[in-house]
């Protein structure tokens, strides 16, 4: 693709670069978005999943003009960069191609910024590099955010590109949260302490959950359960984050599509010692064929409820184990909070499983916690409630938007004071 040729025929002013492209690089998916921030609007989305499997499939849905519906395109996209180049050619298609003179910038989501980064950062070869540091400790997440940032540079080298991660939200953890309980100098000499993901999740999710409430967020406390194919709690009080599931990397905490979340770190010395696995093993086995895919042999929460309805048993089990760790981590954050006001689910498993809400919640009534199942069977994009009025904590499912949070910051750094 080349860059944008400057339009000699027209005689009207430039129109300011106004519009964002978002690229989310999951685990196993990439989501995209195209916004004019002059107004916020969305002009494109798209989402591209279950990559590398035989399934993937792809949908973009334009969202200017002619209310066409959304494309499909199913069948197996190899890896990330099949992705990134499939939803340009989407985005070409509806006249709103990467190499548009209205493009301001292309915010990344980037998983991991370690110590250095806790702000939105206009990517340079030296936050490159630093990121690709960083890719032992987000082994599923960095790469596929490097790819993304190099696909994207390629396409439109004059842009600014920014990294906005994932990380910066939980900086406002207590030390007491951020520690490992090991030798501090052995901790601080390798930056070993407990970072925590999906951060641009929590932060939206929590603020949009206050919002729901009426209420400000320095008023309020909030559960935020990001349950998607990775799957991370937070305890967030009057807007800031106190405590996080996730840890040094993406593998601490829930139960996940493939990750196995906590476990006693001696697994991995019984592994090595008694089992004979290397490394590299070990790491595969944690991050890739645990979790539900692990127990059950699919990862994809719908398929496990269909297993579920037919009898399936290790569909049941692998579904017990995952409510059982959620449900100890809705206690566990309850008493690190002290008062809870607002338990919020949110991404893929949290906003479209019904069952996963109830079950979750199911039990929890000594803590002022309850699901109402008429509110919890609606089907809905917005923000809402599904507590019965009774119950003294609210509980709701409310989307994420990562994409959205992402812009904002990309479009507030280029925009910004001293940008150039
Ligand atoms: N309709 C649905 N019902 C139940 N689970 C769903 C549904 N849609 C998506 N999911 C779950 O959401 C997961 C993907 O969540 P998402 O937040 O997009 O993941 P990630 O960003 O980690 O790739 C899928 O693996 C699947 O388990
Ligand atoms: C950090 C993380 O687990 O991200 P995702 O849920 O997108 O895989
Ligand atoms: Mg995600």
């Amino acid at each position: 693709m080349t860059n944008p040729a400057p339009d000699h025929e027209s005689t009207a002013a430039p129109v300011e670069p106004h519009r964002v492209l978002v690229l989310n690089s999951g685990s196993s998916s990439v989501k995209y978005q195209l916004l004019d921030m002059r107004d916020r609007s969305r002009l494109a989305s798209g989402l591209v999943e279950r990559i590398g499997e035989e399934t993937s499939r792809l949908v973009h849905t334009p969202l200017t003009g002619g209310g066409a519906g959304p494309r499909e395109r199913t069948g197996r996209i190899a890896d990330h960069a099949a992705a990134l180049e499939a939803a340009a050619e989407e985005l070409t298609a509806d006249g709103l191609g990467l190499d548009s003179p209205e493009l301001a910038a292309i915010g990344h989501r980037v998983v991991h910024g370690g110590l250095r980064f806790s702000a939105p950062t206009v990517i340079t070869d030296e936050v490159l590099t630093e990121i690709e540091r960083l890719v032992p400790v987000a082994p599923l997440h960095n790469p596929a955010n490097i790819t993304g940032i190099r696909t994207a540079r390629a396409l439109r080298p004059d842009l600014p590109q920014v990294a906005v991660f994932d990380t910066a939200f939980h900086t406002t953890m207590p030390e007491s949260a951020a520690r490992y309980a090991i030798d501090v100098e052995t901790a601080d000499a390798h930056r070993i302490r407990r970072y925590g993901f999906h951060g641009t999740s929590h932060a939206y999710v929590s603020r949009r959950t206050a919002e729901l409430l009426g209420r400000a967020p320095e008023d309020v406390n909030v559960i935020v359960l990001h349950l998607g194919n990775g799957a991370s709690a937070s305890a967030v009080a009057g807007g800031r984050c106190v405590e996080t599931s996730m840890g040094l990397t993406p593998l601490e905490g829930l139960v996940m599509g493939t990750r196995s979340g906590d476990i006693d770190p001696a697994v991995v010395f019984h592994l090595k010692r008694v089992a004979g696995m290397s490394t590299d093993e070990v790491d595969v086995l944690l991050n890739k064929k645990s979790g539900l895919v692990g127990l059950c042999g699919d990862n994809d929460m719908r398929e496990i409820r269909r297993r579920i309805e037919e009898g399936d048993e290790r569909a049941a089990l692998a579904f017990d184990i995952y409510i059982h760790r959620l449900k100890k981590y809705i206690g566990a954050y309850a008493a690190v909070l002290g008062r809870v006001d607002a338990v919020a689910f949110t991404a893929g498993v949290g906003e479209n499983s019904a069952p996963v809400r109830e079950a979750a919640i199911a039990g929890l009534e000594e803590f002022g916690l309850a699901v109402d199942a008429g509110l919890n069977s609606v089907r809905s994009g917005e923000p809402r409630l599904i507590s019965p009025e009774y119950a003294r904590v609210a509980v709701a499912v409310v989307p994420t938007d990562e994409e959205l949070e992402i812009a904002d910051q990309t479009f507030a750094l280029v925009e910004g004071p001293g940008s150039s």
